[in-house]
């Protein structure tokens, strides 16, 4: 992310309306917004698809789990500020409004004046511009946070943006924008190189490798640094591309690439600063492969470090479920794994494929519900050479025999057509695949693992699950329990707290905090909690994590709080007064401090003046939440 050269919001926001005025531009002025080419019709295309699949696979689950209850709108933009994806409802953007959030819209600050997407393609860095900040009157109803996306020789690609019609709070949407964007950029990165090149990421520690604000460099055989994130430079103090590890630290370059995958490495760079560092080799990369899993978070692209212990961190029904399932495995028994969306069921995958004997064989993981139904079957089994119209000229071999020696992972299986059950079914039974369109079958060795959060009996009462199918991959069926019953849901807090958190904040989350999050009812489960902690890690920006850093969504879910404890109980600290839990109207006016000061970004004169109470006041309230 690039920086803002140390000029203050309001000098950003003036400098453009600066530009704008040389520009000739009016307040008053109504441009449209240019609705220009399609996606289909654009020679950049391969790069924009790369863009779009990253930052979907990005924004969805975030948009999913913390944002859709509010009233915002995401746009990702190319490089020239042409919308080409969003996702969310323009239903906050007033009727004239609309045809600004279509595909093809232009948010150029040349022709639309001052706005977050023209502001941060202009500037270079992340911007939020609020509504009397816009330069023409048009887009005043608005509130816009961007920031850019840059590839790995850190040219702009596009940027995210993310728009209201609320007075929220800056720093949640600025700081989520810039967090979603720096994820996008770290997944380019590691999808582009993982299978050629060797990827070193960086942190301040060993335990904190997964945050979106570690830097990654990638690096060619002979140790120059040949692309990396923003991040990677902030790190190192200097832009490590086209360098030499040799000249970027004091730990021999040579080393460094020769560094076995698991064992976390310590390096000192040029002026004097420890960080730590993961290699991760090519060849190891080439092992996982994800179909159909784009629209999903997945553990960070670089993660490799799944094994069971990570799982088991005091829960007796999840350590059951892992040494279930580890055993049966090993005797080549297939599995079913049960449970809610978002229990993990696709991390005890992973961890199940590195604790097991196939571990340097391929692990390939196919969403079925995300592979359109007419390709199901060329996918899966592979198809022989002139299959059908539009088949490749050289056929292609299919996941199946992509996972041969290894093990396959069929998650939503209750979402398989009619048609390639049958076709599973002939190869579980024989061992045996047919591509599409041949009549010759070839042997496959795979250990089947399945998932699925339905219930595949009603499926099958539905008609739409094969029953034969169902015994067939039902060897052991284990269910993973949702984070709400889970009594070791602290430490795993904890734990995912520390793996996302910034090298600058503290080792474990305060009492307050945690609290919180341990109270929350999790309809999402562990997928929810790793986006909402990812939010908080980036809002406080290196600060302890208060509790108006987490997101608005979650906040209101424990304001709304129905059967779960409220914001008093929830935040209260042992030893605090009783007497504000008793009092309905007492009640009120800690939950509306605690929601005022978290929009005044805990700036106890402004919560005090926005409430019309003094700061004294303020201060009592907080103590009494457990805030300050
Ligand atoms: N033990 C864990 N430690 C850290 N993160 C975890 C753990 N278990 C799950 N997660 C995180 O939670 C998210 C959801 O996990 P996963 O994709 O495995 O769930 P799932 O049950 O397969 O979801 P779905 O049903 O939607 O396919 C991921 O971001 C994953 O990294």
């Amino acid at each position: 992310m690039g920086s803002n050269d140390g000029l203050n919001e309001s000098q950003v926001i003036q400098e453009s309306w600066n530009r704008c005025i040389a520009w000739g531009l009016e307040h008053n002025s109504r441009p449209s917004p240019a609705l220009g080419q399609s996606l289909g019709e654009r020679v950049d295309h391969g790069t924009l698809t790369n863009l779009i699949a990253a930052a979907d696979a990005e924004v969805a689950p975030y948009y999913r789990n913390v944002l859709s209850s509010s009233r915002c709108l995401i746009l990702l933009t190319d490089a020239q500020g042409t919308v080409v994806r969003r996702w969310g409802d323009d239903a906050m953007a007033g009727h004239h409004l609309k045809a600004w959030f279509q595909n093809g819209a232009n948010w150029r600050e040349q022709t639309c004046g001052t706005n977050a997407i023209g502001t941060a393609i202009t500037t270079g860095f992340a911007v939020q511009v609020q509504r009397n900040d816009h330069f023409l009157k048009l887009h005043r109803q608005l509130i816009g946070s961007a920031a850019p996306i840059y590839d790995a020789n850190n040219e702009l690609m596009g940027v995210l943006s993310v728009f209201t019609d609320a007075y929220l709070p800056q720093a949640h949407t600025l700081g989520m924008v810039r967090l979603l964007s720096q994820s996008v950029e770290n997944r380019l990165i590691c999808k582009r190189f993982e299978h050629s090149h060797c990827l070193i990421t960086l942190n301040t520690n060993a335990d904190n490798f997964d945050s979106p604000w570690s830097g990654i460099l990638v690096c060619d055989d002979r140790g120059t640094v040949i692309a990396s994130n923003q991040r990677a430079g902030q790190l190192l103090g200097r832009n490590p591309l086209n360098h030499s590890l040799d000249s970027l630290m004091t730990t021999p370059g040579k080393r460094v690439l020769q560094h076995p995958e698991r064992t976390p490495l310590t390096l000192i760079t040029l002026n004097k600063v420890r960080l730590s560092a993961r290699v991760t080799h090519p060849n190891a990369a080439d092992h996982e492969l994800s179909v159909g899993k784009s629209a999903r978070q997945e553990p960070r692209p670089n993660s490799r470090e799944s094994n069971l212990p990570v799982l088991e961190l005091g829960d007796s029904a999840v350590r059951r479920c892992a040494d279930q399932a580890a055993k049966v495995l090993r005797r080549k028994v297939p599995l079913i794994i049960t449970g809610e969306t978002g229990v993990g069921k696709e991390v005890l995958v992973k961890a199940l494929h590195q604790s097991s004997e196939r571990r340097n064989q391929p692990l390939v993981s196919v969403n079925c519900a995300a592979i359109p139904s007419e390709l199901v079957e060329s996918e899966l089994f592979g198809y022989q050479q002139g299959a059908f119209t539009g088949a490749r000229a050289q056929g292609s071999v299919g996941l199946i025999r992509k996972a041969d020696k290894g093990i396959l992972f069929l998650d939503e299986i209750g979402e398989m057509p009619m048609a390639a059950q049958s076709r599973l079914l002939r190869v579980l039974q024989e061992r045996e695949v047919t591509p599409v369109g041949s009549t010759e079958s070839l042997p496959v060795d795979i250990l089947l693992v399945t998932a699925t959060n339905r219930s595949l009996q009603s499926r099958i009462e539905l008609g739409q699950f094969r029953s034969d199918l169902f015994y067939r991959i039902n060897g052991l069926s284990v269910a993973l329990p949702p984070l709400r019953e889970r009594s070791d849901k602290q430490e795993l807090i904890q734990h995912i707290y520390r793996e996302h958190r910034d090298p600058e904040q503290p080792e474990t989350l305060s009492a307050p905090v945690l609290s919180a999050l341990i109270n929350h009812p999790w309809p999402g489960n562990i997928r929810q909690l790793v986006n909402v902690i990812s939010v908080a890690v980036a809002i406080a920006d290196g600060e302890p994590i208060q509790l108006w850093h987490l997101p608005e969504d979650f906040l209101s879910q424990i304001d709304q709080a129905g059967s779960h404890p409220d914001p008093v109980s929830v935040a209260k600290q042992p030893g605090s007064n009783p007497s504000a839990h008793e009092s309905p109207a007492i009640s009120d006016g800690l939950s509306q401090t605690l929601k005022a000061y978290r929009q005044c970004m805990g700036n106890i004169s402004r919560t005090a003046r926005a409430l019309s109470i003094s700061r004294n006041t303020v201060y009592k309230r907080l103590r009494e939440l457990g805030v300050r």
